[in-house]
């Protein structure tokens, strides 16, 4: 479903339909949102987001990660924006790639450890990100004080530095949302 939904959202932006089909579009997904509806859950239950393993882990928000190596010290992987997340002239928009960083140094943070959030993300754009191209992904832990976790994270387009970003995750305190 995930996936269909990924699909469907490159589709959209990508097209300019004849109105007749966007009428008969629009009333599809109308229906298709009407059949989820009774089964809205509270954020425990639902689906969305919580498939650890699933590339992606199950949402449609930010661009999938597939994962080459993990640990709690590193990740290497690879992203492909699709055409839903571009800004113009081919270029991912400046919003999605610290969603993409987001994603993955937040988990990063995370792994083995207690819940950390993002305190704040510095995001350097070096070069175009193209749309439709497999991206490599690195991140790391660079170091850890106290509850403040500092990573750092790039992205390249073959030999290319696109952006690259570092942030601090701050452990979370029992009880704190
Ligand atoms: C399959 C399922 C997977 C699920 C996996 C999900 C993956 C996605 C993960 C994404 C992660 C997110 O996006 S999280 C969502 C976005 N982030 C948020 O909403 C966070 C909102 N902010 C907060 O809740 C809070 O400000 C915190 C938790 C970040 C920090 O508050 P706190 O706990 O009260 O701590 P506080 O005392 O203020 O700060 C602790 C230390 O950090 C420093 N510090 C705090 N903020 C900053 C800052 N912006 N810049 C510099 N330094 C800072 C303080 O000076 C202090 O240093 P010192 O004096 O000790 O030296």
């Amino acid at each position: 479903m995930i996936e269909a939904l990924r699909s469907l959202q490159a589709r959209v932006t990508g097209a300019a339909p004849p109105p007749e089909t966007v009428t008969d579009v629009a009333e599809a997904l109308e229906k298709l949102a009407a059949t989820l509806e009774p089964f809205t859950v509270g954020e425990r239950d639902q689906i969305a987001g919580h498939r650890g393993d699933l590339p992606g882990r199950g949402q449609a928000m930010s661009p999938v990660l597939h994962v080459d190596e993990w640990d709690g010290a590193h990740v290497l992987g690879r992203i492909t924006f699709s055409r839903f997340y571009l800004g113009g002239n081919w270029a991912v928009h400046g919003g999605a790639i610290p969603l993409a960083f987001d994603e993955v140094l937040g988990r990063l943070a995370s792994t083995g450890r207690t819940a950390a959030r993002t305190a704040y993300l510095h995001v350097n754009y070096r070069k175009i990100t193209p749309i439709e191209v497999e991206l490599r992904v690195e991140a790391k832990v660079d170091r850890v004080e106290g509850r403040k976790r500092f990573l750092t994270g790039a992205l390249y387009d073959g030999e290319h530095l696109t952006a690259d970003a570092e942030g601090l995750f701050v452990e979370l305190r029992p009880g704190q949302p």
